[in-house]
């Protein structure tokens, strides 16, 4: 299938959730920097880390461009993903008995310009004891996900609740994602898009 999008990113998962929406993508990741600005908001952090991985990743491309963020933040506090074993251990210690938030930033180029959005959902973690944590860490599952966790994974057994958006806090936005794409002319499923809202 020809490709009809860009995806500037290297996570497969995000590659999945379009491919689950009928978008055949094109990889093409790029390398940014990722580190916060001082006293930088988490949803004005994640929307910019959005929009430079779309415009670096549009580069010498005439295709629309998809770049995304995802960050875990807790009490104003952004979770990116773990350096190593006692920095994931640190994260869940303290997302565990907690409610935080996931913030999944969009960014699409194409015809219409740059178009963003900012996704939020609410996820609550179980208490975790330090052997799960261990225990978690040794699966492999941890080291490239925000926070240190995966909502899809075997991290699902520590998630007592979630509200807002799944397929944000696993990579990408589907609704809003659908609809951003649609108003860059990117085909899904249908064929023929999906009306804007
Ligand atoms: C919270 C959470 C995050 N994640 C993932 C989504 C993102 O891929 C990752 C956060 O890191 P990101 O920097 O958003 O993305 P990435 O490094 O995987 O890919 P790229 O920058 O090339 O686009 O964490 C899960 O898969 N499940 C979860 O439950």
């Amino acid at each position: 299938m020809t490709a009809t999008l860009r995806l500037a990113s290297a996570s497969p998962r995000r590659r999945d959730l379009l491919a689950s929406i009928g978008v055949s993508v094109e990889v093409h990741p790029v390398d940014i920097d990722e580190t916060p600005w001082p006293e930088e908001a988490p949803r004005n952090y994640v929307q910019r880390l959005a929009r430079d991985k779309t415009l670096a990743g549009a580069v010498g491309s005439r295709l629309p461009t998809l770049g995304s963020d995802t960050a875990v933040v807790l009490n104003g506090e952004i979770f990116g993903k773990p350096r190593d074993q006692a920095h994931a251990a640190e994260m869940l210690e303290a997302l565990a008995g907690n409610t935080h938030q996931v913030l999944t930033a969009i960014a699409v180029s194409g015809p219409a310009g740059l178009l963003e959005c900012c996704v939020t959902s609410r996820v609550t973690l179980r208490h975790i004891s330090a052997a799960e944590i261990d225990a978690y860490w040794a699966t492999g599952e941890p080291a490239d996900k925000a926070g240190g966790y995966a909502i899809q994974g075997l991290a699902a057994v520590f998630v007592a609740e979630m509200q807002g958006s799944h397929s944000a806090v696993v990579g990408l936005p589907l609704f809003e994602t659908a609809a951003l794409l649609s108003r860059q002319g990117v085909p899904l499923w249908s064929g023929a898009g999906v009306a804007v809202p």
